[in-house]
Parts: C-alpha cells; structure tokens; sequence
C-alpha cells in the first residue's frame, strides 16, 4: 500500500541499455522537483519504435535493476513488462492510478519525448491523469504545446542507440554505463559485444 500523497516520478523507457543519461536525469529531476522516489519503468513492447533488437524485455529489466542498484531513491516499476504487449503510457496511468489513489505521479521525459508528445496515444486524454516534467537533451528543441514542466537539469549527449553502435564495433563504454550492466551485457553477448566468461 502506498504512503499517502507520496511524490512519485515515473521514468518510461526502453532501457536498451539502461544509461548514464538517465540516471543523470532521474537523479536531476528528484532533486530539483523534490520527489519522493524515482520509479524506473521498462516498456514491453516500445509504442514508436521499430523494436528491441536482440535484448528482450527480461533483459532490458534485468539491466535497468542493475543500473539503479542499491540507491535507496530508485526503484524499479515493473508494471508494464508484466502486462505485455504495447506500452501506452495513458493505459498504464489508468492501472498505476486505480492501484495507487494516493500517489502523486509525475511521468518524466527527455527532451526527444517531449518534441513528439503530440504523436503519443490518447494524449489529450494522458494529460488528464499526469504531470509530465521535461528535461533537455542535447539535439532535441524541448518544446511543446503540451503543459510540461521544464527542469534544468545537468544533461550528457548519450543514447542507448550510441552506446550499442560502440558495443558492435568493439569500442569502450566505460563510464557511459555502470560498470554491473556492462558485464551483464557482455556475459548476455548483447548488440554484438560477443560473449565472455566474466
Ligand atoms: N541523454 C539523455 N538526456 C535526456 N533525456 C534522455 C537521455 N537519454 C534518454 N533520455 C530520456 O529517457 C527516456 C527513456 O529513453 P530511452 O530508454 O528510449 O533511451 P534512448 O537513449 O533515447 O534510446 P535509443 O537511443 O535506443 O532511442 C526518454 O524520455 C528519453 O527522452
Ligand atoms: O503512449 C504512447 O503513445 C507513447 C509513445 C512514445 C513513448 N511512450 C513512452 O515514453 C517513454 C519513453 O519512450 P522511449 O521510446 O524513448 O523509450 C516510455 O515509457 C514509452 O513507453 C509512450
């Protein structure tokens, strides 16, 4: 049962891989919007994007818990993997709401996300049941006519789609990920890293 009115923000992912653009971002907007709890939260199947590639949906949770480890301020948010199918975030605002009444939820995006809000399914709609905070993200422009709150936060030019073209041509991510979700990738030989004992 959740505390009454905690503040609780929700960062929706694909998490292919989990980075250290989004622990920045989550850490950044906990901070500066005072919230409770940072809920990391994988999608199963992306609503726009092309797919996953050769990381499934246990594996990207998998390496999502690992990147957020033991800070007691990040959890994880496993609502949606366990759902299935495609992760409409105002679908899953419905069942985190009806399961949590007391909880405030804030639904945190990059800046990327907040250029294509208006594409996103029944947004009118979602904009009813959540906050959305926005943050920058080098290369995107950030702005909407949707009400999202804009917080400035310390931001790294990185994506996921980055740091697996580095992993296929064999080049260091050191740094750019915690250290556990790089031996798990190279352990899984996910995006081409090709597979070792360690
Ligand atoms: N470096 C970053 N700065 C700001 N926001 C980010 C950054 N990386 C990811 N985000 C935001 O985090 C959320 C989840 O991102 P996602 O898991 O799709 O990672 P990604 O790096 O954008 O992935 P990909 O490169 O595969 O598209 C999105 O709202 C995205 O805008
Ligand atoms: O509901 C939608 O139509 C929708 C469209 C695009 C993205 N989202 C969600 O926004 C979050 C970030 O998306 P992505 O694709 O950058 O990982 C993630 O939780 C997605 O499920 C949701």
């Amino acid at each position: 049962m959740a505390e009454q009115g905690k503040k609780v923000g929700i960062l929706g992912g694909t998490f292919n891989p989990p980075h250290a653009g989004h622990l920045l971002i989550a850490e950044g907007v906990r901070d500066a919007c005072g919230l409770d709890e940072i809920r990391f939260m994988p999608n199963a199947v992306p609503p726009h994007k092309a797919g996953t590639g050769d990381a499934d949906a246990p594996q990207r949770l998998r390496m999502t818990e690992l990147a957020i480890g033991t800070n007691p301020d990040f959890a994880i948010e496993r609502i949606e993997i366990d759902a299935g199918g495609i992760s409409y975030t105002s679908r899953t605002m419905d069942i985190l709401k009806e399961k949590e009444p007391e909880t405030e939820f804030y639904f945190i995006i990059g800046g990327d996300s907040v250029d294509h809000l208006g594409q996103w399914y029944d947004i009118d709609g979602l904009m009813k049941k959540v906050s959305f905070i926005g943050v920058g993200r080098p290369g995107s422009r950030g702005i909407t006519q949707y009400p999202v709150r804009m917080v400035d936060v310390p931001q790294i030019d990185l994506s996921s789609t980055e740091i697996r073209r580095r992993l296929s041509e064999g080049r260091s991510v050191r740094y750019l990920l915690p250290d556990p979700v790089i031996s798990f990738i190279r352990k899984e030989g996910l995006y081409g890293s090709g597979k070792t004992e360690s």
